[in-house]
């Protein structure tokens, strides 16, 4: 009889065998329901054997196989066993944690009704679907779009008379964007009927990619911030499309993908194209994950989780925002979706693109050395449109009240003069506003994390940023009893008080996590900028980058001091990127922008980068440094993080790990340290670094290395092994 060899949602590295018997070669990469101990549960075949090494009395026997949906290709077969073998987990949980939920349980596949409760109507895009498009023998199709057209709005019962057929219709539909719920923001005209003529720049970018879009090679799309790196993604996929391939593009936050989407529907309105961003609920995401599975979906957008998607078809891949920290993964499975995905581009032979106005160091250093191929947008593409001018204030010369300064004051009211917007920028890493006793220096708290609490003033709540906790503000401090305690530090919302206080009349919006939480929140503010119903925003790393937002002339920065000083290794990095991305918002059209940064080391060289809007200068004095203290990209690092609810316990059980590795030569395995934040969720942290110049020789070591920590008997204790990581 033969037997199936399958990979299990469970933390150990083997195949579990079971009897199958109507199994053949076919069923690969399918979902079998099995017995696991006591329960039931679902894995994928990964092989057909005729012999195991179990005794075949206690074979069990699988309950059954599921072939209503195709198997998943060999391909991604492949991509999982190297992403297994390269970050270490195994093999079970990296293939069921990356499929959508409704595979993950014991049914077969079936769509439910989503649409149940809500009238529905089409889309702009709907509407231009033409009819005569649709094959006469889909009557039930066209029958619907019929119905459709005539009707504003179609309720469940009318759709369920027009045919039992028409609600599979519907969801694939909803998924191409040709009919909602309510009318999703419609775009106007002007922005999907024109289609610019290339700069040089783009245009030299397009030819050199699609000139080789039949082999594998890793473009480093270096281009300055506006510089119009979306019209050369746009137009290479459209070389793609051509030859009748898929295009995966990973963007880096849920915020920015209804904005892309917008662009690319309306670029590519014929096209079926779906959306695998994280805010989908489970129906929505296995729709889009199946019609990318049958090759019918020819774009496919989305975050991380996606580099993960079925592609049978796929040509091209392109990573907007390459050098995004959102790209790697940072619990369970800490994976880097921009390397998979370049991974995935080699196995299939295709080009991937790498795009970003300030690419991670990594990627720079590979493009210098040519490993990748360099191409670079020194100008931005409206005709017009300048880099904006930087300058600083100094704060120890300019004092600021509830951080802004008076030359900021008046910039703000010369731009509101001339009806344009302003962005305010507030640098939140490791800054937001506490609660603190002035007279015993007590400070709130959070039980679970060794954090502090942050103060939102609005609703009068403390909340932990790291795990959610919220609790109300206390009369008095709880420590001396004191009733003098207030809010320390700038938080959004503290600024936004005080512009209020300074310009009433202004349209002020502060966006933050609390404003953009609920479903279509972004796409509504999006729509209020856009439209010109804001004056000054005010906001965080959420509005540093990506946005066009057209009418934007003047962004102040407030707390960029704070990360110059980190001991964090990559925080000079992130806040130059971070600088240079929101200072690319000012004056991306026609309209001069500018930039001031309220700054205490006006003479900082990263500052001076910053003005000069030299990348390349700053990068090679980073990496200058990097090499000499022997940081990456010169060597490759991977920590064992481990956590207990004792701290104790883990740095035994880390030194332990750490006594079981055999040094050689080329790998330093440094001492055990607590994390930077010890305390997480209750559960105490910390790490030990392992590093060589060589990727092969640590990989070689890990591997032997986690197999010998698995038999270390330590409970309570989880661990986990970080590759290439990026936080500490
Ligand atoms: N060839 C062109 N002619 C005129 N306008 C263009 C051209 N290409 C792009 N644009 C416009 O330039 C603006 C900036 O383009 P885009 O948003 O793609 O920049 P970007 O390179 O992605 O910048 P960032 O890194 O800041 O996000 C957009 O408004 C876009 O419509
Ligand atoms: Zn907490």
């Amino acid at each position: 009889m033969p037997i199936i060899r399958v990979a299990i949602n469970v933390p150990v590295g083997t195949l579990f065998d079971y009897q199958a018997e109507d199994a053949n070669v076919l069923d690969i990469g399918l979902r079998v329901c099995v017995p696991f101990g006591k329960k039931k549960i679902t894995g994928i075949i990964m092989a057909i054997s005729m012999e195991t090494q179990i005794p075949i009395e206690k074979l069990k026997s699988a309950y059954g196989i599921f072939r209503e949906i195709n198997p998943l290709p060999p391909a991604l077969l492949n991509l999982f066993h190297f992403c297994s073998q390269y970050y270490h987990h195994p093999l079970g949980m990296v293939i069921l944690n990356s499929l959508p939920a409704m595979l993950r349980n014991n049914k077969p596949v079936k769509l439910k009704e989503w649409w149940a409760q809500h009238p529905l109507g089409l889309t702009d895009l709907g509407r231009q679907v033409d009819i005569a498009n649709i094959p006469a023998r889909n009557r039930v199709a066209r029958r619907l779009l019929t119905e459709f057209q005539n009707a504003t709005n179609l309720t469940v019962q009318q759709i369920k008379q027009i045919s039992p057929r028409a609600s599979k219709l519907l969801i694939e539909w909803k998924q191409l964007g040709w009919v909602a719920e309510k009318p999703i923001i419609q775009t106007t005209p002007s922005e999907t009927a024109i289609i610019p003529t290339l700069t040089a720049e783009q245009e030299s970018a397009v030819t050199t990619v699609t000139a080789r879009l039949e082999q594998f090679n890793t473009w480093l799309l270096h281009g300055v911030t506006g510089s119009g790196k979306t019209e050369v993604y746009l137009r290479i996929i459209e070389s793609a499309l051509s030859r009748g391939k898929q295009t995966l593009v990973l963007i880096p936050e849920i915020n920015l993908t209804p904005q892309l989407e917008a662009v690319f529907r309306a670029r590519f309105c014929t096209i079926p194209l779906v959306n695998l961003h994280s805010g989908l609920n489970d129906t929505e995401r296995l729709t889009g994950w199946l019609q990318a599975q049958r090759g019918e979906a020819k774009i496919i957008l989305g975050t991380r989780l996606a580099v993960f998607t079925p592609l049978p078809e796929l040509g091209l891949i392109i990573v907007d925002e390459e050098h995004d920290s959102s790209f790697k993964q940072q619990d369970g499975l800490r994976y880097s979706a921009r390397d998979l995905a370049i991974f995935r581009a080699r196995e299939t032979n295709i080009p991937i693109v790498l795009g970003s106005a300030t690419p991670s160091l990594e990627s720079y250093f590979n493009a210098i050395n040519g490993r990748y191929q360099y191409i670079r947008l020194a100008s931005r593409a409206v005709k017009n449109a300048r880099l904006p001018m930087i300058q600083y204030i100094d704060t120890r010369i300019h004092k600021s009240q509830d951080g802004l300064s008076v030359p900021l004051l008046k910039a703000i009211e010369k731009c509101l003069a001339e009806q344009r917007q302003t962005l305010i920028f507030i640098n939140r890493r490791g800054y937001a506003p506490v609660l603190l006793c002035k007279s015993c220096a007590w400070s709130a708290l959070c039980q679970r994390c060794s954090s502090r609490l942050v103060v939102h003033l609005r609703d009068k709540k403390l909340r932990c940023h790291h795990c959610g906790h919220e609790e109300n503000f206390p009369r008095a401090c709880p420590q001396c009893g004191n009733q003098d305690i207030a809010p320390f530090g700038q938080g959004t919302q503290r600024v936004e008080e005080s512009l209020i206080a300074h310009f009433p009349s202004a349209r002020i919006l502060r966006i933050d996590r609390d404003s953009t939480r609920r479903k279509n929140a972004w796409q509504e503010i999006l729509h209020t900028i856009h439209t010109h119903q804001v004056d000054i925003l005010i906001g965080t790393q959420l509005l540093a980058k990506g946005h066009d937002f057209q009418n934007l002339s003047l962004v102040g920065i407030l707390n960029a001091d704070t990360s110059l000083y980190s001991t964090d290794f990559r925080a000079s990095e992130r806040l130059f990127s971070q600088l240079m991305q929101v200072s690319g918002r000012a004056g991306r059209a026609n309209a001069a922008g500018h930039v001031l940064i309220q700054t205490e080391f006006p003479d900082h060289p990263l500052y001076y980068s910053l003005q000069q809007h030299d990348y390349d200068v700053l990068a090679q004095t980073l990496l200058t440094e990097r090499k000499m203290a022997g940081f990456p990209p010169y060597v490759y690092q991977a920590l064992l993080r481990a956590e207990a609810h004792d701290i104790k316990i883990v740095l035994n059980f880390l030194k332990q790990a750490a006594h079981l590795a055999k040094p050689t030569q080329a790998i330093q395995i440094f001492d055990p340290v607590p994390a930077q934040l010890v305390r997480l969720k209750g559960m105490e942290r910390a790490y030990l670094l392992i590093q060589s110049s060589s990727r092969k020789q640590l990989q070689a070591f890990l591997t032997e290395w986690s197999v010998q920590i698995s038999t270390l008997a330590i409970r309570k204790v989880r661990w986990v092994v970080d590759v290439d990581p990026i936080e500490f």
